[in-house]
């Protein structure tokens, strides 16, 4: 593909932003000529592919994240705090942000997630622990107390070997199926102890360093220490399912005998201490290695006690009282943050609710609270598998914790599904992809009670958000009640306009009294803006002068891969320790680079929007964009990962006036008219209808030949399959063509042997020797299912008979309602996909006029460069206004030469079919699959017209055709 920028994981959209085209090479750039893939050369009167047969018809506070405080030097700090609750002061008075030393203020970090002893804590520099591998926590029960490393060996250099999180991270940028990440059996690794706690009395328990959900993939395994007891000691786990509790317990009738047995268990091994050494006492989720010290064993048994003990008291009286209880035991925080009680309550009442907190602000606590004290499971549904591991390894310890994704081989996904039945697992995560697929509702109806269902980054749910994902629209609560009898629903999201808020409520079925929303931006920003004509020199000046220059981590975002690489250059011939970000870098080039970010061993990292989703570094400092946003969500998410310690941090935004063009034209590259909407269903529907039949489309040969980006084709038919009528179901993308050599046995032979055999001479054709053929078109001219088909073929080659190989990538699908008026079926979608599109671009406009006004208001305060509460005012108003508000951008209407530029170009080019769209694309320098850049980037018409408005290109384009083919064709 054309595109120089990233997308935000796995991100499929029917809209245009994260996949959207980099500026087209400079023609003397570019790569060498490839025939244009355009049909061929039209008569006069078929000049134009807009006709279709379809003729159309006529507050609250913000939370206040951990007490802000001032990084080392910066001196005065004159942030609002709570954007809701007070107007902006224009003048504002710097606040003195300088607090008593508390745990925080200290060179290392003090925790006490189980609430032993202050002494049990220890010094905890990240990312440093020496793993163990482990065969599933469900039998040896790993879970322990999240101690980190000693100093020594964070210090250690890891080698380049990419974190399980980060493999997965990027083999979903990369559409890889990462298989490298064992993610079934959390908490499958042991980390072992790798220090001493820093001042601990001797007789106590070691802090030993597992955890049951961290699923580090081997790659950090270190020069293991090998754990004394690791496989062998005394493990003790506690039980906070509640079985056998009649109040909570789990009634089903299908709980096996194995899992019932080891409950039962649990609760006879209660207060373990009549237990001998090296014996495994189970419980549910907490594991302590036994160090054979009487001492230490009691506090083990005095804390899973406490543990019990608090989550029955909740489930007792859910109180304020009770909450902070267990939160103080199981997370060691003294109190909530703003929003998180009320959403546990709510949650533990049984209600749906809908929870909007900043990023940061602890929305994962929600659910982790309640997912203790609730019977049965809490299902978490994440749109990245790297998220997913991430809050997987936030679990604390006392929460056993899986995953459930595409990334998983078959086996770990299977070890998963056996915890789970088991009743090991309190918390699933699971992608959306899989959710309510059948296999995945079939797990349920056996039984296990899902008491909660979260969704996390919700607005995902809604085309109206800045991030839809078309696997998000099958999370609706109907479905969610109906297939798993869920009990309640939790949404979260950070960032969501008011219509987006309201479309995720109606499809979670969530009722407006059970909304709990915060301001969305945290209070610890400082926020600035300049318009730069030269963005380098100007990132250069601000990374080496105050309070940039004090800041160990600062984050660089880029809309372009090559930005990145340039920039990231060009900071660190100027002595600034940097590296590039980007989906274009390997897997280990881009594990390497956030290993020594998070390290702090560099200083800078310029990056793509495929950097910081799960990031998990509190010390950010700094985030400072080279490039506009697309939108006030992008940038409050991207922002968001500044200063989540809750420390002063510093974001500043530098744009001009011809970056955002480029984007507001990019923003109109996935969009579609009716007459490609058209073409594209009637192939859809073309098949003849049977039960079972496996249709398939290819990718790569249709998104030229209906000039339609293969992501937005997906969107297409995952909106056929999960919109009001179903009218398809979708299948695993695969290879649908395979060119087979036959070796031993002549094909004629085998053809009277085989049935498979003589079906593929049948439908095939020989092409340089080989039997090219389409596998859905024989395995329906057999009536038999792909799968079958391909089995027998890996049978023949097992034997040693053929070989083949599998090409072109396609969607596949079985019909399930052919429309019955493809006409008015064609006008819904293109209207569907046109607001989408417009939606876009107003969001861009947003966080175009936001800037505008910020640079305005500091200018008219002059010399003041701190745009906090004018940026505050407007990330304010955009997120609590009513939707339709008109967005005024600053596009020209119309060109006295367009018109005449238009003709020019079709009569230069009569040898090729347009459309409006597409030419108007060409006019604004978008490329798409049937107009690629390397060819088209080469009329000097190419991005000529990007300042006017697209729809009046399109409408000049469109009259310029008419004039060309005569009125009546339209
Ligand atoms: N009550 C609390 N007191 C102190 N720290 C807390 C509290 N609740 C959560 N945290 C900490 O805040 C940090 C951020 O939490 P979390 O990752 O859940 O934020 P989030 O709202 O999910 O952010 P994002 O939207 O970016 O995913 C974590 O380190 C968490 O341990």
């Amino acid at each position: 593909m054309d595109s120089d920028s990233d997308s935000g994981g796995s991100y499929i959209s029917a809209t245009p932003p994260r996949h959207s085209s980099p500026p087209p090479p400079p023609p003397h750039h570019s790569p060498p000529s490839r025939k244009p893939q355009h049909p061929s050369p039209p008569s006069p009167r078929s000049n134009t592919l807009f006709s279709t047969k379809c003729k159309p018809k006529s507050k609250t506070k913000i939370p206040n994240t951990s007490r802000p405080i001032l990084r080392p030097k910066p001196k005065k700090h004159s942030f609002k705090p709570d954007p809701i609750a007070v107007q902006p002061d224009p003048f504002p008075e710097p606040v003195p942000s300088v607090r008593p030393v508390s745990l925080q203020d200290l060179p290392f970090r003090l925790i006490n997630p189980c609430g032993f002893d202050q002494c049990e804590s220890e010094t905890r520099p990240a990312k440093c622990l020496a793993v163990l591998k482990f065969g599933s926590f469900s039998k040896k029960n790993v879970a322990c107390l999240n101690f980190e490393a000693t100093e020594e060996e964070k210090n250690k250099d890891f080698g380049s070997a990419p974190s399980g999180s980060e493999k997965a991270k990027s083999s979903l940028e990369s559409g890889e199926n990462g298989k490298d990440g064992c993610f079934g059996g959390s908490g499958s690794k042991i980390e072992v102890e790798a220090g001493k706690a820093a001042g601990c009395a001797e007789n106590v328990v070691r802090p030993v360093k597992k955890h049951p959900n961290l699923i580090s993939s081997g790659d950090f395994v270190q020069p293991v220490k090998k754990a004394k007891c690791s496989n062998e000691g005394n493990f003790v786990r506690l039980n906070i399912n509640g079985y056998g509790r009649s109040k909570f317990s789990y009634k089903s009738k299908n709980r096996n005998f194995k899992s019932s047995r080891r409950r039962n268990k649990n609760w006879n091994v209660r207060g373990n201490d009549s237990k001998e050494e090296g014996e495994f006492v189970e419980e549910e989720g907490l594991v302590f290695e036994k160090k054979g010290e009487k001492g230490s064993e009691k506090i083990r048994g005095e804390f899973e006690m406490l543990v019990e003990e608090a989550v029955l008291n909740v489930r007792n009286e859910v109180s304020d009282e009770n909450l902070v209880k267990l939160l103080k035991l199981t997370h060691g925080f003294d109190e909530f943050r703003d929003g998180q009680l009320e959403a546990i309550k709510m949650v533990l009442d049984g209600k749906s609710t809908m929870l909007v907190l900043p990023t940061g602000a602890g929305k994962s606590l929600c659910y982790q609270l309640a997912s203790m004290v609730l019977p049965g499971i809490t299902l978490v549904v994440s749109p990245l598998v790297a998220l997913m591991i991430d809050q997987l390894k936030q679990l604390p310890p006392v929460i056993p914790g899986g995953l459930i994704s595409s990334s998983q081989t078959r086996e770990e996904t299977e070890e998963t599904l056996r915890l789970l039945q088991e009743g090991a697992l309190k918390v699933l995560f699971v992608s959306p992809e899989r959710f309510l697929s059948n296999e995945f509702i079939s797990i349920f109806s056996a039984g296990t009670l899902v008491s909660l269902a979260v969704i996390d980054e919700a607005h995902c749910i809604s085309e109206w958000s800045h991030n839809f994902r078309p696997s998000y629209m099958r999370l609706r609560a109907s479905l969610l009640c109906d297939c798993l009898n869920v009990k309640s629903i939790l949404a979260m999201t950070a960032t969501a306009t008011k219509k987006t808020l309201l479309d995720v409520m109606n499809a979670l079925d969530i009722p407006p009294a059970n909304l709990i929303q915060a301001a969305q931006l945290r209070d610890n920003f400082k926020l600035s803006v300049s318009i730069s004509e030269n963005r380098m020199k100007h990132l250069m000046t601000l990374i080496r002068s105050s309070p940039y220059k004090e800041i160990t981590s600062i984050i660089v975002y880029c809309k372009y891969k090559y930005e990145t690489d340039t920039i990231s250059k060009f900071l660190a011939d100027g002595n600034i320790k940097a590296k590039s970000y980007h989906s274009g870098l390997t897997a280990k080039e881009r594990s390497r680079t956030q290993e020594l970010f998070c390290s702090n061993k560099i200083r800078v990292v310029v990056a793509t929007v495929a950097f910081g989703m799960g990031l998990d570094k509190s010390d950010v400092g700094a985030v400072i964009h080279y490039s506009l946003p697309e939108s006030l969500e992008e940038y409050v998410q991207e922002i968001g990962r500044a200063g989540r310690d809750g420390r002063l941090s510093f974001c500043h935004l530098l744009f001009d006036d011809t970056t955002y063009y480029k984007l507001r034209s990019l923003m109109y590259s996935d969009g579609l008219d009716e007459y490609a909407v058209n073409k594209f269903l009637r192939q859809v529907f073309s098949s003849d209808e049977f039960a079972g039949k496996v249709c398939s489309l290819p990718k790569e040969s249709l998104s030229r030949k209906f000039d339609m980006k293969e992501e937005v084709m997906l969107t297409i038919l995952t909106r056929l399959e999960l919109g009001e009528v179903r009218y398809l179901h979708l299948l695993p993308e695969m290879n649908i063509t395979c060119c087979l050599n036959f070796y031993k046995t002549p094909p004629a032979v085998l053809a009277s042997k085989d049935v498979f055999v003589a079906a593929i001479m049948k439908k095939s054709v020989t092409k340089d020797g080989h039997y090219v053929f389409d596998i859905p078109t024989v395995a329906s001219s057999m009536h038999v299912q792909v799968m079958d088909l391909t089995n027998q073929l890996q049978y023949l080659k097992l034997k040693g008979e053929v070989t083949y190989e599998l090409k072109d990538p396609a969607y596949c699908y079985t019909i399930l309602n052919s429309p019955k008026d493809i006409c008015s079926l064609t006008e819904d979608l293109t209207k569907w996909l046109l607001e989408v599109e417009s939606c876009k671009v107003k969001k861009l406009d947003a966080m175009y006029n936001a800037a505008v006004f910020a640079v305005k208001e500091c200018d008219k305060m002059l010399g003041c460069n701190d745009c906090t509460p004018f940026l505050q005012k407007k990330i304010l108003e955009y997120f609590t206004a009513d939707d339709g508000n008109e967005i005024p951008n600053k596009m020209g209407q119309s060109s006295p030469f367009l018109r005449s530029d238009i003709k020019v170009f079709l009569q230069s080019n009569n040898h090729a079919k347009f459309t409006p769209r597409a030419i108007a694309r060409i006019m604004h320098g978008i490329a798409s699959p049937a107009f690629p850049s390397a060819i088209w980037s080469r009329t000097h018409f190419w991005g000529r017209y990007t300042q006017i408005e697209f729809k009046a290109v399109m409408d000049a384009a469109k009259a310029e055709l008419l004039n060309i083919v005569g009125k009546d064709v339209i």
